[in-house]
């Protein structure tokens, strides 16, 4: 198991983003895509237009997961470093923030497949 870079260590609090996958709904719908992950650069661009004028911005953060990343991705990357954290005898937290629908049940439980009976 990994640890955490050494950079990383000391650094209390990180932010991690994941952007999902769009939805069956929002492919049907030709919904336009807003946010860019560029991973490598841990960074992502938000595109607006706004009375036509477009507006791009661009946020970064200590990780990006962009919308092919996987569970095992996040989890291997971002949670396996915490865990060990915590058999290491430090508290730790993990909570998940953002609009509604955007992923953070997914994220922190994974998707819920209920057996037939
Ligand atoms: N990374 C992903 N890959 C595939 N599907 C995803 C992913 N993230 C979220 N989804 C799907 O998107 C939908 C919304 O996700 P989810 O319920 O986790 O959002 P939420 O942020 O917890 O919403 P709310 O705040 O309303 O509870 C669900 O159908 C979920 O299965």
């Amino acid at each position: 198991m990994s640890g955490r870079h050494e950079k990383e260590k000391g650094v209390n609090v990180q932010v991690l983003l994941r952007c999902r996958p769009f939805s069956e709904d929002e492919k049907r719908n030709c919904a336009p895509e807003v946010v860019r992950c560029r991973e490598y650069q841990r960074e992502v661009s938000v595109s607006q237009n706004i009375a036509g004028k477009q507006i791009d911005r661009i946020f970064t953060f200590d990780k990006v997961f962009g919308p092919t990343a996987q569970q095992k991705d996040l989890y291997d990357q971002a949670v396996v470093p915490i865990v060990n954290e915590v058999l290491e005898g430090f508290n730790c937290t993990i909570f998940a923030y953002g609009q509604t629908g955007t992923g953070k049940t997914y994220t922190m439980e994974g998707e819920c497949k209920r057996s037939k009976v």
